[in-house]
Protein backbone atom coordinates (compact mmCIF):
# COMPACT_ATOMS: atom_id res chain seq x y z
CA UNK A 1 0.00 0.00 0.00
CA UNK A 2 2.95 2.41 -0.22
CA UNK A 3 1.79 3.91 -3.09
CA UNK A 4 -2.05 4.55 -1.74
CA UNK A 5 -0.60 8.28 -1.02
CA UNK A 6 2.04 10.62 -1.38
CA UNK A 7 2.00 13.70 0.81
CA UNK A 8 3.48 15.88 -1.82
CA UNK A 9 2.60 19.34 -3.27
CA UNK A 10 0.41 20.33 -6.10
CA UNK A 11 0.44 23.37 -7.88
CA UNK A 12 -2.27 24.73 -10.10
CA UNK A 13 -0.60 27.64 -11.71
CA UNK A 14 -1.55 30.03 -14.78
CA UNK A 15 1.39 28.62 -16.28
CA UNK A 16 2.71 25.13 -16.12
CA UNK A 17 5.11 23.58 -13.50
CA UNK A 18 6.42 20.48 -12.18
CA UNK A 19 6.21 17.64 -9.69
CA UNK A 20 8.55 17.49 -6.90
CA UNK A 21 11.97 17.60 -6.94
CA UNK A 22 15.12 18.76 -4.54
CA UNK A 23 18.55 20.31 -4.94
CA UNK A 24 20.85 22.54 -3.54
CA UNK A 25 19.72 25.58 -3.59
CA UNK A 26 21.61 28.71 -5.30
CA UNK A 27 22.06 31.89 -3.01
CA UNK A 28 20.69 34.44 -4.11
CA UNK A 29 21.86 37.83 -4.23
CA UNK A 30 21.59 40.20 -2.11
CA UNK A 31 18.97 42.71 -3.71
CA UNK A 32 19.53 46.25 -3.23
CA UNK A 33 15.95 48.12 -3.79
CA UNK A 34 13.06 47.88 -2.06
CA UNK A 35 9.74 49.52 -1.52
CA UNK A 36 7.98 48.06 1.42
CA UNK A 37 8.06 50.85 4.46
CA UNK A 38 6.84 49.97 7.76
CA UNK A 39 3.96 53.31 7.67
CA UNK A 40 0.66 52.67 8.08
CA UNK A 41 -0.93 55.89 6.54
CA UNK A 42 -1.06 56.24 2.37
CA UNK A 43 0.98 58.62 1.55
CA UNK A 44 -0.29 59.54 -1.88
CA UNK A 45 1.34 61.23 -5.07
CA UNK A 46 0.17 64.68 -5.39
CA UNK A 47 -0.10 66.46 -8.44
CA UNK A 48 1.39 69.67 -7.74
CA UNK A 49 4.26 69.67 -5.18
CA UNK A 50 6.58 66.14 -4.81
CA UNK A 51 5.54 64.48 -2.00
CA UNK A 52 9.02 63.43 -0.02
CA UNK A 53 7.55 60.31 0.93
CA UNK A 54 6.90 58.62 -2.83
CA UNK A 55 10.00 57.53 -4.46
CA UNK A 56 11.34 59.86 -7.29
CA UNK A 57 10.68 56.94 -9.71
CA UNK A 58 7.32 56.80 -9.08
CA UNK A 59 6.47 60.48 -9.50
CA UNK A 60 8.41 60.06 -12.43
CA UNK A 61 6.18 56.81 -13.91
CA UNK A 62 3.63 59.26 -13.06
CA UNK A 63 4.36 61.97 -15.30
CA UNK A 64 4.78 59.40 -18.03
CA UNK A 65 1.57 58.32 -17.62
CA UNK A 66 -0.29 61.67 -17.91
CA UNK A 67 2.26 62.20 -20.62
CA UNK A 68 0.98 59.23 -23.05
CA UNK A 69 -3.04 60.06 -21.81
CA UNK A 70 -3.34 56.97 -19.55
CA UNK A 71 -4.11 59.19 -16.94
CA UNK A 72 -5.66 62.83 -16.91
CA UNK A 73 -6.96 65.03 -13.48
CA UNK A 74 -10.34 63.05 -13.34
CA UNK A 75 -8.42 59.82 -12.22
CA UNK A 76 -9.58 59.25 -9.44
CA UNK A 77 -6.37 57.10 -8.17
CA UNK A 78 -3.05 58.04 -7.37
CA UNK A 79 -0.20 55.39 -6.47
CA UNK A 80 1.04 55.87 -2.89
CA UNK A 81 3.20 54.15 -0.60
CA UNK A 82 1.13 51.72 1.82
CA UNK A 83 1.99 48.85 3.90
CA UNK A 84 1.88 46.43 1.12
CA UNK A 85 4.67 48.98 -0.86
CA UNK A 86 3.32 50.74 -3.65
CA UNK A 87 -0.29 50.76 -4.04
CA UNK A 88 -3.51 52.21 -5.58
CA UNK A 89 -5.11 55.26 -3.22
CA UNK A 90 -8.48 57.13 -4.26
CA UNK A 91 -8.32 60.38 -4.49
CA UNK A 92 -12.06 61.06 -4.23
CA UNK A 93 -14.37 58.95 -2.90
CA UNK A 94 -15.36 56.36 -5.52
CA UNK A 95 -18.46 54.16 -5.72
CA UNK A 96 -17.97 50.33 -5.84
CA UNK A 97 -17.88 48.87 -9.58
CA UNK A 98 -16.80 52.38 -10.57
CA UNK A 99 -14.23 52.31 -12.91
CA UNK A 100 -10.72 53.34 -11.29
CA UNK A 101 -8.66 53.07 -14.03
CA UNK A 102 -7.93 52.26 -18.13
CA UNK A 103 -4.38 50.81 -19.57
CA UNK A 104 -4.70 51.18 -23.85
CA UNK A 105 -3.25 47.77 -25.63
CA UNK A 106 -0.50 49.66 -26.44
CA UNK A 107 1.46 49.39 -22.86
CA UNK A 108 0.28 46.03 -22.19
CA UNK A 109 3.49 43.33 -21.69
CA UNK A 110 1.57 40.08 -22.89
CA UNK A 111 2.56 37.03 -25.83
CA UNK A 112 2.06 39.30 -28.28
CA UNK A 113 3.91 42.26 -27.03
CA UNK A 114 6.58 39.95 -27.14
CA UNK A 115 5.75 38.41 -30.53
CA UNK A 116 5.26 42.06 -32.12
CA UNK A 117 9.05 43.37 -30.50
CA UNK A 118 12.27 42.96 -31.77
CA UNK A 119 12.46 39.85 -29.97
CA UNK A 120 9.91 38.56 -31.70
CA UNK A 121 11.37 35.88 -34.35
CA UNK A 122 13.01 34.05 -31.74
CA UNK A 123 9.48 34.06 -29.50
CA UNK A 124 7.63 31.78 -31.60
CA UNK A 125 8.14 28.43 -30.11
CA UNK A 126 8.36 29.33 -26.50
CA UNK A 127 6.16 29.02 -23.90
CA UNK A 128 4.43 32.67 -23.75
CA UNK A 129 5.43 33.19 -20.16
CA UNK A 130 9.17 33.07 -21.07
CA UNK A 131 8.88 34.74 -24.36
CA UNK A 132 7.00 37.69 -21.55
CA UNK A 133 9.95 37.06 -19.38
CA UNK A 134 12.92 38.02 -22.15
CA UNK A 135 10.65 40.88 -23.14
CA UNK A 136 10.73 42.25 -19.67
CA UNK A 137 14.82 41.58 -19.51
CA UNK A 138 15.57 42.71 -23.03
CA UNK A 139 13.05 46.19 -22.51
CA UNK A 140 14.36 46.59 -18.77
CA UNK A 141 18.67 47.20 -20.27
CA UNK A 142 16.89 49.31 -23.39
CA UNK A 143 17.60 53.12 -22.48
CA UNK A 144 14.81 53.84 -25.45
CA UNK A 145 12.32 51.00 -24.13
CA UNK A 146 8.28 52.38 -24.08
CA UNK A 147 8.46 50.68 -20.64
CA UNK A 148 11.47 52.55 -19.57
CA UNK A 149 9.47 54.60 -16.65
CA UNK A 150 7.63 51.51 -15.84
CA UNK A 151 11.20 49.54 -14.64
CA UNK A 152 11.66 52.37 -12.48
CA UNK A 153 8.60 51.39 -10.15
CA UNK A 154 9.08 47.40 -10.32
CA UNK A 155 10.83 46.24 -7.00
CA UNK A 156 13.73 44.31 -7.64
CA UNK A 157 12.03 40.94 -5.42
CA UNK A 158 9.03 40.29 -3.57
CA UNK A 159 8.76 37.89 -0.36
CA UNK A 160 7.57 35.53 -2.66
CA UNK A 161 9.90 32.31 -1.51
CA UNK A 162 11.48 31.63 -4.57
CA UNK A 163 13.31 34.70 -3.43
CA UNK A 164 14.04 33.01 0.11
CA UNK A 165 17.84 32.10 1.50
CA UNK A 166 18.53 28.84 2.45
CA UNK A 167 18.44 30.16 5.90
CA UNK A 168 14.99 31.57 5.15
CA UNK A 169 13.77 28.29 3.69
CA UNK A 170 15.02 26.01 6.26
CA UNK A 171 11.86 27.49 8.75
CA UNK A 172 9.60 25.49 6.19
CA UNK A 173 11.35 22.42 7.23
CA UNK A 174 8.89 19.46 5.95
CA UNK A 175 6.11 21.66 4.88
CA UNK A 176 4.43 21.12 1.74
CA UNK A 177 5.24 24.47 0.50
CA UNK A 178 9.19 23.66 0.90
CA UNK A 179 8.82 21.03 -1.45
CA UNK A 180 6.54 23.10 -4.20
CA UNK A 181 8.98 26.17 -3.89
CA UNK A 182 12.11 23.55 -4.28
CA UNK A 183 10.19 22.24 -7.67
CA UNK A 184 9.52 25.58 -8.87
CA UNK A 185 12.94 26.76 -8.59
CA UNK A 186 14.30 24.04 -10.21
CA UNK A 187 11.98 24.42 -12.64
CA UNK A 188 12.85 27.75 -13.42
CA UNK A 189 16.38 26.97 -13.49
CA UNK A 190 15.80 24.09 -16.38
CA UNK A 191 13.71 26.53 -18.38
CA UNK A 192 16.68 28.89 -18.20
CA UNK A 193 19.02 26.95 -19.05
CA UNK A 194 17.45 25.74 -22.11
CA UNK A 195 16.49 29.36 -22.91
CA UNK A 196 20.29 30.87 -22.97
CA UNK A 197 21.41 27.92 -24.59
CA UNK A 198 18.98 27.98 -27.54
CA UNK A 199 18.11 31.72 -27.77
CA UNK A 200 20.11 34.08 -25.69
CA UNK A 201 23.32 33.06 -25.97
CA UNK A 202 22.93 32.19 -30.20
CA UNK A 203 21.35 35.83 -30.63
CA UNK A 204 23.62 38.31 -29.01
CA UNK A 205 22.16 40.96 -31.14
CA UNK A 206 18.71 40.83 -29.61
CA UNK A 207 20.26 40.03 -26.06
CA UNK A 208 23.56 42.01 -25.89
CA UNK A 209 23.48 42.11 -22.11
CA UNK A 210 24.20 38.78 -20.25
CA UNK A 211 21.24 37.98 -18.91
CA UNK A 212 21.57 35.74 -15.17
CA UNK A 213 19.70 33.11 -13.98
CA UNK A 214 19.05 35.80 -10.98
CA UNK A 215 17.54 37.66 -13.55
CA UNK A 216 15.45 35.29 -15.02
CA UNK A 217 14.05 34.30 -11.55
CA UNK A 218 13.42 37.97 -11.27
CA UNK A 219 11.42 38.01 -14.40
CA UNK A 220 9.96 34.92 -13.39
CA UNK A 221 9.03 36.37 -9.92
CA UNK A 222 7.05 39.84 -11.65
CA UNK A 223 5.55 37.93 -13.74
CA UNK A 224 3.88 35.55 -11.42
CA UNK A 225 2.78 38.33 -8.99
CA UNK A 226 1.83 40.79 -11.41
CA UNK A 227 0.61 39.28 -14.44
CA UNK A 228 -3.52 39.31 -14.55
CA UNK A 229 -4.71 35.96 -16.05
CA UNK A 230 -8.18 34.85 -16.67
CA UNK A 231 -9.23 38.29 -18.70
CA UNK A 232 -11.54 37.10 -22.02
CA UNK A 233 -8.43 37.09 -24.46
CA UNK A 234 -5.59 37.41 -22.21
CA UNK A 235 -4.09 34.60 -19.95
CA UNK A 236 -0.86 36.50 -19.32
CA UNK A 237 -0.68 40.11 -19.38
CA UNK A 238 1.26 42.39 -17.05
CA UNK A 239 -0.81 46.24 -17.21
CA UNK A 240 1.48 48.84 -16.21
CA UNK A 241 -0.21 51.44 -13.52
CA UNK A 242 -2.76 48.45 -12.69
CA UNK A 243 -0.24 45.83 -11.16
CA UNK A 244 -0.13 48.93 -8.21
CA UNK A 245 -3.21 47.40 -7.07
CA UNK A 246 -2.76 44.76 -3.89
CA UNK A 247 -4.91 42.53 -2.51
CA UNK A 248 -7.49 42.68 0.66
CA UNK A 249 -9.31 39.22 1.69
CA UNK A 250 -12.09 41.70 2.53
CA UNK A 251 -12.95 42.03 -1.14
CA UNK A 252 -14.63 38.40 -1.94
CA UNK A 253 -15.82 38.64 -5.69
CA UNK A 254 -12.85 38.49 -8.50
CA UNK A 255 -14.33 39.94 -11.47
CA UNK A 256 -12.58 43.59 -11.13
CA UNK A 257 -10.57 43.40 -14.07
CA UNK A 258 -11.98 43.82 -17.96
CA UNK A 259 -11.02 44.01 -21.59
CA UNK A 260 -12.81 46.90 -23.05
CA UNK A 261 -13.17 48.92 -26.67
CA UNK A 262 -12.35 52.27 -26.04
CA UNK A 263 -10.52 55.94 -26.82
CA UNK A 264 -7.42 55.43 -26.36
CA UNK A 265 -5.50 58.68 -27.04
CA UNK A 266 -6.68 61.48 -28.80
CA UNK A 267 -8.36 60.11 -31.93
CA UNK A 268 -7.75 56.58 -31.53
CA UNK A 269 -9.61 53.70 -30.04
CA UNK A 270 -8.04 50.36 -28.75
CA UNK A 271 -8.51 47.25 -26.40
CA UNK A 272 -8.20 48.81 -22.98
CA UNK A 273 -7.75 47.13 -19.46
CA UNK A 274 -10.38 48.10 -17.25
CA UNK A 275 -10.29 48.09 -13.35
CA UNK A 276 -13.63 48.90 -11.35
CA UNK A 277 -13.19 49.10 -7.52
CA UNK A 278 -14.69 45.87 -5.44
CA UNK A 279 -15.60 48.39 -2.65
CA UNK A 280 -17.36 51.70 -2.05
CA UNK A 281 -14.15 54.13 -1.02
CA UNK A 282 -13.57 57.41 0.79
CA UNK A 283 -10.66 59.39 -0.75
CA UNK A 284 -7.79 58.57 0.58
CA UNK A 285 -8.20 54.93 0.98
CA UNK A 286 -6.74 52.13 -0.72
CA UNK A 287 -8.19 50.52 -3.44
CA UNK A 288 -7.61 46.53 -3.31
CA UNK A 289 -8.45 43.70 -5.09
CA UNK A 290 -8.67 39.84 -4.41
CA UNK A 291 -6.08 37.85 -5.93
CA UNK A 292 -7.27 34.77 -6.16
CA UNK A 293 -9.98 33.41 -4.15
CA UNK A 294 -9.11 29.90 -4.29
CA UNK A 295 -5.55 30.34 -3.87
CA UNK A 296 -4.17 28.56 -0.29
CA UNK A 297 -1.81 30.58 1.59
CA UNK A 298 1.00 28.77 0.68
CA UNK A 299 0.08 29.16 -3.24
CA UNK A 300 -0.18 33.02 -2.14
CA UNK A 301 3.27 32.89 -0.39
CA UNK A 302 5.02 31.40 -3.56
CA UNK A 303 3.45 33.68 -5.74
CA UNK A 304 2.85 37.03 -4.55
CA UNK A 305 5.16 36.64 -0.81
CA UNK A 306 2.42 37.15 1.77
CA UNK A 307 0.25 34.97 3.74
CA UNK A 308 -3.09 36.28 3.99
CA UNK A 309 -4.57 34.56 6.75
CA UNK A 310 -6.02 31.49 8.63
CA UNK A 311 -8.87 30.97 6.66
CA UNK A 312 -6.45 29.96 3.45
CA UNK A 313 -4.75 26.67 5.24
CA UNK A 314 -4.55 24.10 3.33
CA UNK A 315 -2.96 20.40 2.31
CA UNK A 316 -2.45 18.84 -0.69
CA UNK A 317 -3.14 14.89 -0.50
CA UNK A 318 -1.66 13.68 -3.65
CA UNK A 319 -3.83 9.61 -4.12
CA UNK A 320 -2.33 7.51 -6.61
CA UNK A 321 -3.00 4.08 -8.37
CA UNK A 322 -0.05 2.15 -8.16
CA UNK A 323 1.05 0.70 -11.36
CA UNK A 324 1.99 -2.31 -9.37
CA UNK A 325 -1.72 -2.91 -8.34
CA UNK A 326 -2.76 -5.86 -10.08
CA UNK A 327 -6.05 -4.29 -10.60
CA UNK A 328 -4.48 -1.29 -12.00
CA UNK A 329 -5.89 -1.23 -15.96
CA UNK A 330 -9.17 -1.64 -14.05
CA UNK A 331 -9.07 0.59 -12.04
CA UNK A 332 -7.91 3.36 -14.25
CA UNK A 333 -10.18 2.74 -16.59
CA UNK A 334 -13.01 3.52 -13.77
CA UNK A 335 -10.89 6.80 -12.84
CA UNK A 336 -10.80 7.76 -15.92
CA UNK A 337 -14.60 7.41 -16.98
CA UNK A 338 -15.31 9.73 -13.91
CA UNK A 339 -12.82 12.41 -15.20
CA UNK A 340 -10.07 11.21 -12.74
CA UNK A 341 -6.39 9.75 -13.27
CA UNK A 342 -3.86 7.50 -12.12
CA UNK A 343 -2.68 10.52 -9.27
CA UNK A 344 -4.76 12.75 -8.36
CA UNK A 345 -4.55 16.10 -6.27
CA UNK A 346 -7.03 17.20 -3.62
CA UNK A 347 -6.72 20.34 -1.25
CA UNK A 348 -8.11 19.89 1.62
CA UNK A 349 -8.84 23.25 3.57
CA UNK A 350 -9.05 23.27 7.41
CA UNK A 351 -12.78 22.85 8.91
CA UNK A 352 -14.14 22.31 5.04
CA UNK A 353 -16.18 19.11 3.83
CA UNK A 354 -12.97 16.98 1.87
CA UNK A 355 -13.43 17.22 -1.36
CA UNK A 356 -16.41 15.48 -2.99
CA UNK A 357 -14.56 12.93 -5.64
CA UNK A 358 -12.03 12.41 -2.71
CA UNK A 359 -13.60 9.07 -0.90
CA UNK A 360 -14.65 7.54 -3.67
CA UNK A 361 -11.11 7.80 -5.13
CA UNK A 362 -9.61 7.03 -2.05
CA UNK A 363 -12.08 4.04 -2.22
CA UNK A 364 -10.79 2.42 -5.61
CA UNK A 365 -7.60 3.22 -5.01
CA UNK A 366 -8.14 0.76 -1.72
CA UNK A 367 -10.21 -1.67 -3.42
CA UNK A 368 -9.15 -5.64 -3.25
CA UNK A 369 -9.63 -8.89 -1.92
CA UNK A 370 -13.25 -9.96 -1.75
CA UNK A 371 -14.39 -6.39 -3.04
CA UNK A 372 -12.37 -7.21 -6.16
CA UNK A 373 -15.70 -7.88 -7.68
CA UNK A 374 -17.14 -4.85 -8.26
CA UNK A 375 -14.08 -3.48 -10.94
CA UNK A 376 -15.66 -6.59 -13.08
CA UNK A 377 -16.55 -4.84 -16.62
CA UNK A 378 -20.14 -5.73 -15.94
CA UNK A 379 -20.15 -2.94 -13.18
CA UNK A 380 -18.59 -0.47 -14.74
CA UNK A 381 -21.21 1.77 -15.51
CA UNK A 382 -22.52 1.68 -11.93
CA UNK A 383 -19.32 1.24 -9.98
CA UNK A 384 -18.92 4.99 -9.13
CA UNK A 385 -22.41 5.05 -7.61
CA UNK A 386 -21.01 2.48 -5.57
CA UNK A 387 -17.51 4.06 -4.67
CA UNK A 388 -19.86 7.49 -2.92
CA UNK A 389 -20.90 4.80 -0.37
CA UNK A 390 -18.90 2.81 1.75
CA UNK A 391 -18.05 -0.90 0.19
CA UNK A 392 -16.64 -3.00 2.70
CA UNK A 393 -15.52 -2.86 6.77
CA UNK A 394 -12.20 -4.04 5.22
CA UNK A 395 -11.96 -1.06 2.67
CA UNK A 396 -13.33 1.61 4.55
CA UNK A 397 -10.95 0.67 7.45
CA UNK A 398 -7.92 0.59 5.04
CA UNK A 399 -8.15 4.20 3.76
CA UNK A 400 -8.90 5.30 7.15
CA UNK A 401 -5.33 3.57 8.59
CA UNK A 402 -3.72 5.01 5.50
CA UNK A 403 -4.49 8.42 5.94
CA UNK A 404 -4.46 8.42 9.69
CA UNK A 405 -0.57 6.56 8.95
CA UNK A 406 0.24 9.44 5.88
CA UNK A 407 -1.09 12.60 8.15
CA UNK A 408 1.22 11.21 11.30
CA UNK A 409 4.33 10.62 9.09
CA UNK A 410 3.91 14.07 7.70
CA UNK A 411 3.32 15.89 10.88
CA UNK A 412 6.26 14.29 12.49
CA UNK A 413 8.37 15.76 9.48
CA UNK A 414 8.39 19.30 10.91
CA UNK A 415 10.29 20.17 13.61
CA UNK A 416 7.94 22.32 15.91
CA UNK A 417 4.86 21.43 17.43
CA UNK A 418 1.57 23.94 16.35
CA UNK A 419 1.78 24.98 20.19
CA UNK A 420 5.55 26.29 19.66
CA UNK A 421 4.55 28.06 16.11
CA UNK A 422 1.61 29.71 17.67
CA UNK A 423 3.53 31.47 21.07
CA UNK A 424 6.24 32.70 18.40
CA UNK A 425 3.59 34.31 16.61
CA UNK A 426 2.05 35.74 19.89
CA UNK A 427 5.18 36.88 20.60
CA UNK A 428 6.07 38.57 17.41
CA UNK A 429 9.36 40.55 16.96
CA UNK A 430 9.79 37.76 13.77
CA UNK A 431 10.84 39.33 10.21
CA UNK A 432 8.47 39.12 7.42
CA UNK A 433 9.45 36.00 5.84
CA UNK A 434 10.34 34.00 9.53
CA UNK A 435 6.57 35.38 10.52
CA UNK A 436 5.42 33.76 7.13
CA UNK A 437 6.84 30.87 7.17
CA UNK A 438 5.92 30.24 10.97
CA UNK A 439 2.19 30.80 9.70
CA UNK A 440 2.38 28.52 6.93
CA UNK A 441 4.03 25.46 8.91
CA UNK A 442 1.56 26.00 11.62
CA UNK A 443 -1.14 26.25 9.35
CA UNK A 444 -0.36 23.26 7.33
CA UNK A 445 -0.12 20.86 10.72
CA UNK A 446 -3.91 21.97 11.67
CA UNK A 447 -4.80 20.74 8.42
CA UNK A 448 -3.37 17.32 8.65
CA UNK A 449 -4.21 17.13 12.17
CA UNK A 450 -7.57 17.86 11.05
CA UNK A 451 -7.97 14.65 8.15
CA UNK A 452 -6.01 12.59 10.64
CA UNK A 453 -8.81 13.52 13.09
CA UNK A 454 -11.44 12.93 10.15
CA UNK A 455 -10.70 9.74 9.67
CA UNK A 456 -9.72 8.74 13.46
CA UNK A 457 -13.25 9.48 13.59
CA UNK A 458 -14.51 7.64 11.04
CA UNK A 459 -12.56 4.62 11.93
CA UNK A 460 -14.52 4.65 15.65
CA UNK A 461 -18.16 4.67 13.13
CA UNK A 462 -17.18 1.73 11.13
CA UNK A 463 -19.49 -1.24 12.80
CA UNK A 464 -22.81 1.51 12.20
CA UNK A 465 -21.79 2.42 8.41
CA UNK A 466 -23.58 0.49 6.11
CA UNK A 467 -21.25 -1.12 3.27
CA UNK A 468 -22.33 -2.56 -0.39
CA UNK A 469 -23.44 -6.36 0.87
CA UNK A 470 -26.10 -4.32 3.25
CA UNK A 471 -27.60 -1.61 0.48
CA UNK A 472 -27.43 -4.74 -1.86
CA UNK A 473 -29.79 -6.90 0.40
CA UNK A 474 -32.05 -4.35 1.07
CA UNK A 475 -32.17 -3.54 -2.96
CA UNK A 476 -33.51 -7.05 -3.46
CA UNK A 477 -35.79 -6.63 -0.20
CA UNK A 478 -33.93 -8.89 1.76
CA UNK A 479 -33.48 -7.22 4.95
CA UNK A 480 -35.99 -7.18 7.42
CA UNK A 481 -37.14 -4.29 9.51
CA UNK A 482 -34.59 -5.00 12.05
CA UNK A 483 -31.84 -5.29 9.79
CA UNK A 484 -32.17 -9.14 10.00
CA UNK A 485 -30.87 -10.71 6.70
CA UNK A 486 -34.04 -13.00 5.73
CA UNK A 487 -33.18 -16.04 3.95
CA UNK A 488 -36.03 -17.38 3.08
CA UNK A 489 -40.15 -15.62 2.94
CA UNK A 490 -42.02 -17.41 6.18
CA UNK A 491 -45.52 -17.49 5.09
C1 LIG B 1 0.56 43.33 -8.10
S1 LIG B 1 1.81 43.84 -6.99
C2 LIG B 1 1.04 45.17 -6.16
C3 LIG B 1 1.96 46.37 -6.04
C4 LIG B 1 3.08 46.20 -5.07
N1 LIG B 1 2.60 46.46 -3.71
C5 LIG B 1 4.28 47.08 -5.37
O1 LIG B 1 4.82 47.70 -4.46
O2 LIG B 1 4.68 47.12 -6.52
C6 LIG B 1 1.73 42.45 -5.90
C7 LIG B 1 2.68 42.56 -4.74
O3 LIG B 1 2.18 43.48 -3.78
C8 LIG B 1 2.36 43.01 -2.45
N2 LIG B 1 1.04 42.81 -1.84
C9 LIG B 1 -0.15 42.86 -2.46
N3 LIG B 1 -1.16 42.68 -1.59
C10 LIG B 1 -0.59 42.46 -0.40
C11 LIG B 1 -1.09 42.18 0.91
N4 LIG B 1 -2.39 42.09 1.14
N5 LIG B 1 -0.21 42.01 1.91
C12 LIG B 1 1.12 42.09 1.69
N6 LIG B 1 1.67 42.35 0.47
C13 LIG B 1 0.83 42.54 -0.56
C14 LIG B 1 3.15 41.73 -2.58
O4 LIG B 1 4.52 42.05 -2.50
C15 LIG B 1 2.82 41.27 -3.98
O5 LIG B 1 3.83 40.46 -4.55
Amino acid sequence: MSNLFSLNSSFSPGFPFPTRTSKQLPLLTNPTYQFKKPIFLASVLSTKTSDPQIPQSVQTFWEWLRDEGVVSSKTPVKPGVVPEGLGLVATRDIAKNEVVLEVPKRFWINPDAAASSEIGSVCSGLKPWISVALLLLREKTREDSKWKHYFGVLPQYTDSTIFWSEEELAELQGSQLLSTTLSVKEYVQTEFQKVEAEVILPNKRLFPFPITLDDFFWAFGMLRSRAFSRLRNQNLVVVPFADLINHSDLVTTEDHAHEVRGPAGLFSWDYLFSLRSPLDLKAGEQVFIQYDLNKSNADMALDYGFVPGSSRDAFTLTLQISESDEFFDDKLDIAENNGLGATEYFDIKLDCPLPPMMLPYLRLVALGGTDAFLLESIFRNAVWGHLELPISRANEELICQVVQKACNSALSAYPTSIEEDDNLLEEGNLSTRHMMAVKIRAGEKKVLQYISKLFEEREAELAGLEYYQERRLKDLGLVGEQGEIIFWESR
